[in-house]
């Protein structure tokens, strides 16, 4: 035996110092194997739709629904089924729902516990007893395991069940332990969660998005455009700040930075009324005209959008110019600008008439530059971003759960896309003097992103987070995936032409399975059983749009949780369930509120498309989780060897 090996088992063998207890954890680890495969469930684009996004996790994307389905087939009503799903997503509202029409609450109560309890029991067993007891809730954590726990000793079980269930009852107990089993069945339903990216921007709820966030149980997030973009803004890069401030106010959303995270925005409404104090600010009309705005909240609104967005396209086009290998030169667009005239020559050389002609903060001379007030604008915000302590835990959470991609149990999720040359090969893209292509490039931006956070170093933080706003928006960005952001023109510009956005190779050449496979072979996966998953891209539905590509290799998943974009998409989005059985995609309907859903009692889930079905149901061994204890116990195995050679002693 080599002695590295001879270390590594002596240090295992500080864990399990006998031979009895080696043996043991290979048997329970062995079993563990055999289970099925826990449930993953993904979702992207959630794009601060806080109502719809907390539905979706209750009812697990109708996994709740299919487990009462399996348990009660066909002894319960169509539906008496609906109505126990509604109770499990909404305990509480379903509660009091019940309550002001039922007369029996008692006999309620009984049959309700009893139902819970079977659906308790079969969406537990495909769990390890130590996993299902860390899940349970603490005050109830030994009644409910008892009462999920077949007996085998206990000769007459209904009456034993009976006992424990009238006494919960009795003492009054009833609705808070519906509430607690209806709580770890949505728990249980679904044992691992996939963000596949952004979280923020245009819906009113991101922040409450990241709260339920930091504490689900187990989860992976594939960073999104819209949340490098709010990342960029945390470390003070001032481009990001000033895009993620004029986001929120073109979608009447400032109560998530001054209410949800406390970032006053005085500062720049006091220098929005100083110097846009005439203009009507017409073309910057906030999104959706939002009705909880009064007039006069509405003009300031215009008029904070329009200082911000100056500010941002000077602050992007002083970036372009830095880093010519962006190639974002094409955002150097106020040079353009002929004030006489009226008129701006695009970098393409078109020539167009300007919405709008008053910009009394630009110098013709020295158009990227920030006037003192403007200066004074970003420096107070970009300190108070950098010193919002839930922001920063909330992106601590995106660099601890997330990443610019993940490969899991054998497929590969990433937001936007994989930058491919047109003829379905990897393009190469150059990174402050490198290029790099593929997986290399993926981890290459993904090390910016954390250094950006972290290094000490001022050069290469002022580098890495400038690659911040690159990923947000750059031609060869995998997360932003199109040619330019054409937000100048949208805003200034009435052609629409100059508001097209191409799309890169990836978007077309997802049909073709040798580009495919190549893909997914780059990121060392079996292209044979192996799937890309992104969003990013609204599915359009409407128009006939399918979210699977190539015969099922490729899912997008971004169907419209965004409300803005619903006409295009017809739906409220796609999500997706990888259970033992295999993987089906889910179309949702528009969500409208709680109380909605509960006296309703719909799911919003529109219908459920298989994609694969497991030839056979998945167990733990076939995941990656699998794999990992499969290396433990061939480890433990050598431990044993070990122990009954004599190399290592027993510590009894
Ligand atoms: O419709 P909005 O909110 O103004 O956003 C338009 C911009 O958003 C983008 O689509 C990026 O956002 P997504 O990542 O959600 O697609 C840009 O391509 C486009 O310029
Ligand atoms: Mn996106």
């Amino acid at each position: 035996m080599k002695t590295e090996e001879l270390r590594y088992l002596q240090r295992l063998a500080e864990l399990y110092p006998t031979i009895g207890k080696a043996s043991t954890e290979i048997i329970n680890l062995q079993s563990i194997l055999n289970l099925p495969k826990g449930t993953e469930h993904f979702l992207s684009d959630i794009h601060g739709e806080y109502e719809a996004f907390s539905h979706v996790l209750r009812n697990g994307s109708g996994a709740v629904r299919k487990k009462i389905d399996d348990v009660f087939g066909h002894t319960l009503s169509n539906s008496d089924k609906r109505s126990l799903a509604t109770l499990v997503y909404y305990p509480k509202e379903k509660i009091a729902y019940v309550k002001k029409k039922e007369s029996d609450m008692q006999n309620w109560y009984k049959i309700t516990l009893y139902r819970l309890i079977e659906v308790c029991k079969t969406t537990a067993s495909k769990y390890t007893r130590s996993k299902v007891r860390k899940a349970l809730p603490s005050d109830y954590a030994y009644v409910i395991e008892e009462l999920i726990t077949e007996k085998a000793e206990v000769l007459d079980k209904e009456a034993y069940y009976d006992s424990i269930v009238d006494t919960i009852i009795d003492i009054g107990r009833a609705e808070n332990f519906i509430i607690a089993l209806a709580e770890l069945i949505q728990r249980l339903v679904v044992d691992h969660l996939h963000v596949l990216g952004d979280i923020y921007d245009r819906g009113p709820g991101p922040h409450f998005i990241m709260d339920r966030l930091m504490d689900y149980h187990s989860l992976d997030i594939q960073w999104g455009n819209h949340d490098v973009v709010w990342m960029g803004a945390a470390v003070g890069q001032a481009a990001c700040m000033a895009t993620v401030i004029r986001n929120s106010i073109r979608y009447g959303n400032l109560d998530i930075l001054e209410d949800g995270y406390g970032i006053n925005m005085m500062p720049l409404a006091a220098f929005a009324m100083e110097v846009y104090g005439d203009d009507p600010c017409q073309v910057f009309e906030v999104h959706g005209n939002p009705s909880n705005y009064n007039a006069l909240e509405k003009e300031l609104s215009r008029k904070m959008h329009k200082a911000i967005s100056i500010i941002q396209f000077k602050l992007e086009g002083v970036l372009a110019k830095e880093h010519p290998d962006f190639h974002m030169e094409n955002r150097c667009v106020l040079e353009g600008i002929d004030p006489e005239k009226g008129t701006v020559q695009l970098p393409d050389g078109s020539v167009h008439n300007l919405l709008d002609t008053h910009f009394p903060t630009i110098d013709w001379e020295h158009p990227y530059e920030l006037t003192d007030g403007e200066k004074e604008v970003v420096e107070r915000l970009s300190s108070a971003f950098r010193n919002c302590e839930k922001l920063q835990n909330h992106m601590q959470l995106l660099l601890d759960k997330g990443g610019l991609y993940k490969t899991y149990n054998g497929n590969l999720l990433f937001h936007g896309s994989i930058p491919l040359n047109e003829d379905g090969t990897l393009k190469e893209v150059e990174i402050y003097g490198e290029t790099c292509k593929g997986k290399a490039l993926y981890d290459k931006l993904e090390a910016y992103v954390r250094k950006a956070f972290f290094t000490v170093d001022e050069k290469e933080k002022k580098a890495s987070q400038d690659i911040l706003w690159y990923i947000w928006a750059g031609p060869n960005s995998p997360l932003y995936g199109k040619d330019k952001m054409t937000t100048f023109e949208r805003y200034f510009i009435a052609d629409k032409e100059t508001h097209k956005e191409k799309k890169n190779a990836y978007y077309h050449l997802w049909e073709k399975e040798e580009v495919v496979n190549r893909m997914l072979e780059e990121f060392g996966l079996d292209p044979d059983e192996g799937h890309i998953i992104n969003g990013h891209v609204p599915v359009h539905q409407l128009e006939g749009e399918n979210p699977v590509k190539c015969d099922g290799k490729v899912i997008v998943i971004d169907g419209g949780f965004c409300e803005a974009y619903r006409n295009v998409t017809g739906i409220a989005g796609y999500t997706l369930v990888y259970s033992s059985y295999g993987l089906s995609l889910t179309a949702h309907e528009p969500f409208t509120s709680a109380e909605d859903a509960v006296e309703t009692e719909r799911d919003i889930v529109s219908n459920r498309v298989a994609v694969r079905y497991n030839p056979r149901r998945a167990l733990v061994g076939d995941t990656d989780n699998g794999k990992a204890l499969k290396e433990r116990i061939q480890e433990l195995k050598q431990l044993l060897d070990a122990y009954r050679k004599g190399v290592i002693k027993e510590k009894k």
